[in-house]
């Protein structure tokens, strides 16, 4: 009797994850992601080789709380109104407009010291942008069900998910202006606020799940580290420094 019950009720929970939606009691079924199809399909149906396999639990926890917090996701969404002020803390935490700043900020600088640190945001930037493609690319976890990909500027990887690239840029560019500009403790408070509303305004917008934005955060935290170890300067990069020195 318990044995067919229990054979029974897997059935049913497989069958569900290959509809993509859960069983009473199951927040949500699916057992991994695969890129090319939206997430909480079967991965029975994906290839091998387009695979990522993590806790059934983790991932059913995940996808219900990003469900629940992308209040703002669509026009019909609970909170809508807020979704264009949501969609300017967008841009101001996009890549472009931190790039042509940093560029424009080093074509101006009259300073060696101010050259040197805008030197070292464009590189930590650039870095970022890299980095984010690849784990992109090589983890290819779709985006939420519930996003309306209405985003500018974005490149093809831009299409998955994990890691969010505003969550680690956020969270490395809070902690480059705080290490190398000299702020109010006022102007220090705004701009961790500012990492951190731009980081959850991705899963208010549906753009991500919880968890694309952790692990963006922990890789933005961890990058600025990367930074500092290979700090440029003109005497670790003279090549670089002397064209400005022209
Ligand atoms: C085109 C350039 C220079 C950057 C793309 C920036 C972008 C669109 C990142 C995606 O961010 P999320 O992963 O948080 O959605």
């Amino acid at each position: 009797g318990g044995g067919r019950w229990r054979r029974s009720r897997r059935r049913r929970r497989e069958a569900a994850a290959r509809e993509g939606h859960a069983l009473p009691g199951h927040a949500s079924p699916p057992p991994c992601w695969d890129g090319d199809r939206e997430e909480g399909k079967s991965c029975s149906q994906g290839r091998a080789s387009r695979r990522v396999r993590i806790p059934t639990a983790l991932l059913a926890a995940d996808l219900w709380a990003s469900r629940r917090l992308g209040v703002c996701a669509a026009e019909g969404s609970p909170c809508a109104a807020a979704r264009p002020l949501l969609r300017l803390v967008e841009v101001s935490g996009h890549g472009l407009p931190w790039l042509l700043g940093t560029a424009y900020g080093l074509w101006r600088s009259g300073s060696a010291a101010a050259r040197e640190v805008l030197l070292n945001l464009l590189f930590a930037l650039l870095l970022d942008l890299v980095l984010v493609a690849v784990v992109k690319g090589l983890v290819r976890r779709p985006r939420p069900a519930h996003n309306k990909m209405d985003m500018f500027a974005t490149i093809s990887v831009d299409k998955y998910s994990f890691p969010s690239g505003h969550a680690t840029r956020a969270a490395l560019v809070c902690r480059f202006v705080l290490h190398h500009l000299v702020l109010a403790a006022p102007l220090r408070v705004l701009v961790v606020l500012w990492a951190l509303v731009v980081s959850l305004s991705r899963v208010m917008l549906g753009r991500h799940n919880v968890t694309d934005v952790l692990f963006g955060l922990l890789l933005g935290y961890a990058l600025y580290s990367v930074v500092q170890y290979c700090w440029l300067s003109p005497l670790s990069a003279p090549a670089l420094f002397a064209l400005w020195s022209h």
